[in-house]
């Protein structure tokens, strides 16, 4: 079997919280995270607010490192690394942010912002070859050498997130994380950059982590989706499939929110009921229980591991069969 570009193996991320005058306490951003991605992919991540996606786009950019576990990247353990090979294999990584007007640095011309990963990670071509490849990734991206002595405010939104772009592809690396990095753009936008992506997928073999909690746009770019509830990886699979059939009551609720993803676009599930709702001791049962509509007894004791239900997609649910036997 291929080895994945992405290997993450039960990743967990404490942090700490509390102070001077409130009680301690820890907060577990990421907990028993494993997922693969493929190389020459487009991998979705999807989730609600403070699911933990954004602490894993800094771990996955090794900005910040897990309270245990590894990500072996082309099979080389990140956290492990000397600080040295750390900063050579930082050149494989790169990431858009979601803010197309605070990311670029006003006072640079455009042609330095593209070019700055290459002093940062201290790759050093000659000046001829630096000016062309900035030139070269400004037209890959959809914009005009003219364009590169200009200053960030000269231009859209849009195409300040093409520049973010093409600054992340300088170094050439192999995985970009783009942490919804076209959720401040407008629709019809959205698209242009949503296509460019895909484009530089297939022309350049770039693997994207595609960070968001827009389903829509996950839909329309990713050929992998992994679904993260409270830090844990819930559901992972094809999206397409992921989204018309979910296997994880989570999707499900996350999928009837957002019609465009439903092929029939299905009346939202009965809630469960609340007259006497079931719940897990912290660390014990599983996290979705108490919004769950298929909890039972067994939900509250066991953490349902992530396992495979049909062949390429996974579940962390015990009745991810049920959901399977159930009318589309
Ligand atoms: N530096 C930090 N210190 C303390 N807690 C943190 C820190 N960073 C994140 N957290 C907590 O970890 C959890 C996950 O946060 P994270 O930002 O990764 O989620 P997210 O899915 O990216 O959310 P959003 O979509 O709102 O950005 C949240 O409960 C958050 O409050």
């Amino acid at each position: 079997m291929k080895t994945p570009l992405i290997d993450i193996r039960r990743l967990t991320r404490d942090y700490a919280g509390g102070g001077l005058f409130a009680k301690p306490s820890l907060t577990r951003a990421l907990d028993d995270l494993t997922m693969t991605v493929e190389a020459g992919t487009i991998h979705g991540i999807v989730g609600e607010s403070g699911c933990g996606k954004s602490t894993l786009a800094r771990i996955l950019m090794a900005l910040d490192k897990p309270t245990s576990g590894d990500v072996l990247f082309d099979g080389e353990p990140l956290f492990q690394l000397s600080p040295k090979d750390l900063m050579r294999k930082r050149r494989d990584f790169q990431m858009v942010f979601q803010d197309p007007f605070g990311s670029l640095d006003p006072r640079q011309r455009v042609a330095r912002i593209v070019a700055e990963p290459l002093h940062v990670l201290e790759v050093k071509p000659s000046r001829q070859e630096k000016r062309d490849r900035v030139m070269a990734l400004l037209e890959a991206v959809g914009l005009t050498a003219a364009q590169a002595d200009r200053f960030p405010h000269e231009f859209s939104g849009g195409q300040r997130q093409r520049i973010a772009i093409a600054r992340a592809l300088i170094t050439e690396p192999k995985l970009v994380v783009a942490d919804e990095a076209v959720s401040a753009l407008d629709l019809s936008v959205q698209a242009q950059v949503l296509n460019l992506i895909t484009r530089l997928k297939r022309e350049r073999g770039v693997t994207f982590l595609f960070i968001t909690h827009n389903l829509a746009v996950v839909d329309a770019v990713a050929d992998q989706v992994g679904v993260m509830y409270r830090g844990r990886l819930v559901e992972s699979g094809p999206a397409r499939a992921v989204f018309e059939r979910p296997l994880h009551p989570y999707t499900q609720v996350l999928a009837e929110a957002e019609p465009s993803v439903t092929k029939f676009g299905r009346p939202p599930r009965a809630e469960p009921k609340t007259s006497q709702p079931l719940k897990a001791e912290p660390g014990q049962g599983c996290a979705f229980l108490p919004r769950c509509r298929l909890a039972s007894p067994r939900c509250a004791s066991e953490v349902p591991a992530l396992r495979s239900v049909l062949p390429g997609r996974q579940a962390a649910c015990h009745h991810a069969e049920t959901m399977l036997a159930e009318e589309p």
